[in-house]
């Protein structure tokens, strides 16, 4: 499976085209709404979210319900779009009218200074700042929820929490260690029942406040969770086989994603080697288990059977409606740095883009070692693998 997006922030449509997802998956618009809906959720956003009501139309790909094998096309309209349709405009020569929201002074921590020497957008860097602003991850929760739709064939669940922001820590924060499993699924599943939204948590709405207050901007920790993947999805024989090493990619590229790890992750430095390994116990029922989950469900690039805990660092929002000190791009003389509409925190979305990229990753994976014609041979096969291993 791979796929592609495509779309400006402001511009009409924003669009993703996966192809190889195995023919007879049964899914329906709602169950991408679904996720785009959760992706918009979250205390600390701007304006925008209050615009855009995300729905996706499936262009391709799927007939009543069901895949068809053929590359899928899924689309979201952009609301904003109204607001941006001659700024934004295709066909239309550049004139002083349509060139009035320039962005002329580049914001540090976006890709707005860079991303214009590399292109050569010297005349305005909106080129820039409409691809990378991260309305693009809108299409990679629609690419997630169909590959969470195949791992749920195989009983596969993945979902992302919100750890921290800033200051604020969620009860997730303190569980680094992952010593007691049955501690780990309890949270998890505390944390599903409550509202995804963890900035209904009155201290993080604090720190959200006073960020917003300030005119700054705060960021934060996610934790992705995915149980019920089978062992030895991944490999150790090449570097680019490893299943760890692709996640961690996908999770750092995120907009906004500084820092990732597995299990303990950083902590675990910080420790000897009999307080992190994972012992390897047996059992006539399930065949081989570990009692802990230190190293974050992989060891060789390959899948333990175990939990994958996945965490992400997201930096703060880089606008600031107190601006920084920049360059203006046409004089070079100083100045503050340009202002768009933004976000104060997204901590919240990024947690659903996190789980989305998760899944993505871990669906390739199935799909790479599993017939990816058909869901229910590739069923068959994972089932008949899942027997082989426990016979071990
Ligand atoms: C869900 C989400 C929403 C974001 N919203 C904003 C925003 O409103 N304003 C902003 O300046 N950056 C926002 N960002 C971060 C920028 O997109 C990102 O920092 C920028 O593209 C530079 O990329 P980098 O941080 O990965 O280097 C957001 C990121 C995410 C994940
Ligand atoms: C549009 C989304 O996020 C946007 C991401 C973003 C950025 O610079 O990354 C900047 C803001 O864009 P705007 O200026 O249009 O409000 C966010 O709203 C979204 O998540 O759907």
């Amino acid at each position: 499976m791979r796929y592609t997006t495509a779309g400006e922030s402001h511009g009409p449509e924003e669009i993703a085209i996966i192809e190889g997802v195995p023919s007879g998956l049964h899914i329906t618009q709602e169950d991408v709404n679904e996720q785009l809906s959760r992706r918009q959720h979250g205390y600390g956003r701007g304006e925008r979210q209050k615009i855009e009501t995300d729905t996706v139309t499936f262009l391709t790909g799927v007939r009543h319900q069901l895949t068809l094998g053929s590359p899928i096309t899924l689309n979201v309209h952009n609301d904003d779009h109204n607001s941006w349709s001659k700024i934004m405009a295709p066909n239309d020569v550049a004139t002083s009218e349509n060139t009035l929201r320039k962005v002329l002074r580049p914001r540090p921590g976006h890709a707005d200074l860079v991303g214009g020497m590399k292109y050569r957008h010297q005349s305005d860097l909106r080129n820039v700042l409409e691809r990378s602003s991260a309305r693009e991850t809108t299409m990679r929760v629609a690419v997630g929820a169909v590959a969470k739709k195949i791992l749920a064939e195989i009983g596969v669940d993945v979902h992302g929490f919100v750890v921290n922001i800033g200051p604020a820590k969620s009860d997730l924060s303190t569980l680094t260690q992952y010593k007691n499993l049955q501690e780990l699924r309890e949270v998890t599943e505390n944390f599903k029942t409550r509202a995804l939204d963890a900035t209904a948590d009155a201290a993080m709405r604090d720190v959200i406040d006073k960020a917003k207050r300030d005119a700054n901007t705060v960021g934060g920790q996610v934790q992705v969770i995915a149980t019920g993947m089978p062992v030895g999805l991944g490999s150790y024989v090449s570097a680019d086989e490893k299943l760890d090493g692709k996640i961690a990619r996908a999770i750092v590229g995120i907009n906004a994603f500084k820092g990732v790890q597995f299990g303990g992750g950083f902590d675990n430095s910080e420790k000897y080697g009999d307080e992190i390994m994972d012992e390897i116990f047996w059992d006539a029922t399930k065949g081989f288990y570990r009692g802990t989950d230190n190293l974050g469900g992989f060891e060789g690039g390959m899948t333990t059977g175990e939990a994958i805990l996945v965490r992400g660092v997201v930096k703060p929002i880089p606008t600031l409606y107190r601006p920084m000190k920049s360059v203006d791009i046409d004089t070079h003389k100083e100045h503050r740095a340009s202002i768009e509409r933004s976000d104060t925190t997204a901590v919240t979305a990024a947690a659903v883009i996190a789980e989305a990229m998760v899944a993505i990753e871990l669906a390739k994976s199935v799909l790479d070692k599993f017939d990816s014609d058909n869901i229910d041979r590739m069923k068959e096969q994972v089932a008949q693998y899942r027997e082989e291993i426990r016979a071990f």
